[in-house]
């Protein structure tokens, strides 16, 4: 039950790796129209990537890395949602709170229902995005049984990526996934329109009714047979091997992400997300170092392999 007199609104951004959390999180920094925002980002690997690439309001920004916000990340998740409301509560209208892809949002909404939090912070909704552009037939059947239970547990679903696939694709997907009666919009960048995300704590929000919640699959990046691995190094990468490299990733790398130095001075983030590989200049990057992270399927000669190929970077 939602409790309206609580003065802080939250709104959990959940999906799989790479479906569209981050680009949600800054479409809605920069439609905030004068609304204080919080942000917490919950990344995959040991080094938290996203927390470069959600835009430059970093004093209203917490990171949680390495992994899903489940077992491991509970406690650390309930302290940094108090530290959050006790900090900048008084200052802050509204708070996002990005789940990693790899965890389920049910896990944070369980954390938002401690009564010590519930009481200064009250859930709005669960919004989780669906990459319309990634063959969920291809993934494993855990990962599969993950992205459901984010599906179901949401109380709107963003189908993303509109862009990149047809009509019948989407409405094919839509059946695929969706609970009858579910509430879902399209979307591509994740333009979603701002009053869907806030509205007065007076409101009902009547629109946003959970279909149900479903119970929580295990989350952990093992138990998902995952794998991830976190690359950090002083100084420049060179481009021709970083090229050579993402040019032979195997498909079994499901998400990469990475802010590199380059010798001509600039700094590239660079990811891959469905097989799709981005890159952009990176301006508000103000360390020497270069920061890799992976997450793929757990093999062994996988990860083998890319280590070594990783050590020819920095040489
Ligand atoms: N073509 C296209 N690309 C998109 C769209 N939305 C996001 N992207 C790109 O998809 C990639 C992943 O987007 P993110 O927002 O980082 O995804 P994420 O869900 O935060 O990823 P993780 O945190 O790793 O789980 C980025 O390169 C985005 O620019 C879209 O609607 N169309």
């Amino acid at each position: 039950m939602r409790d309206m007199t609580a003065e802080l609104g939250v709104t959990v951004v959940a999906g799989f790796l790479g479906a569209g959390k981050t680009t949600l999180v800054n479409h809605l920094l920069q439609h905030s129209d004068g609304r204080r925002l919080g942000v917490m980002v919950n990344d995959f690997g040991a080094l938290n990537i996203d927390e470069a690439l959600v835009d430059n309001r970093r004093d209203d920004l917490i990171t949680l890395s390495n992994g899903c916000v489940c077992c491991s990340l509970q406690g650390e998740l309930s302290s940094s949602i108090e530290s959050m409301i006790k900090r900048r509560g008084g200052e802050l209208d509204h708070l996002l709170i990005e789940c990693s892809g790899v965890s389920d949002p049910e896990r944070v909404v369980n954390v938002l229902g401690y009564p010590r939090i519930r009481a200064r912070a009250r859930l709005d909704a669960v919004i989780t995005l669906v990459d319309a552009a990634l063959d969920h037939a291809d993934l494993s059947p855990a990962l599969r049984h993950l992205v459901s239970s984010q599906i179901d547990n949401a109380d709107l679903v963003v189908i993303n990526k509109t862009d990149l696939v047809d009509e019948q694709t989407i409405a094919q997907l839509e059946q695929a996934i969706l609970l009858p009666g579910s509430r879902h919009v399209r979307a591509t960048q994740a333009a979603l329109p701002a009053d869907f995300v806030f509205w007065p704590a007076s409101s009902e929000a009547p629109m946003f009714r959970r279909v149900h919640s479903v119970s929580s699959p295990a989350t952990s990046i093992e138990a998902l047979g995952l794998e991830t691995l976190s690359w950090k190094r002083e100084g420049v990468v060179d481009m021709n091997e970083l090229s050579a490299l993402l040019h032979d990733m195997p498909q079994q790398i499901l998400r990469f992400k990475a802010i590199v130095r380059l010798e001509d001075g600039r700094v590239l983030a660079l990811q891959r997300a469905a097989g799709r590989l981005t890159s952009w200049e990176l301006e508000n990057w103000q360390k020497g170092e270069s920061q890799l992270v992976f997450i793929g399927e757990n093999s062994p000669s996988l990860w083998e392999w890319l280590t070594l190929r990783l050590d020819m970077l920095s040489e």
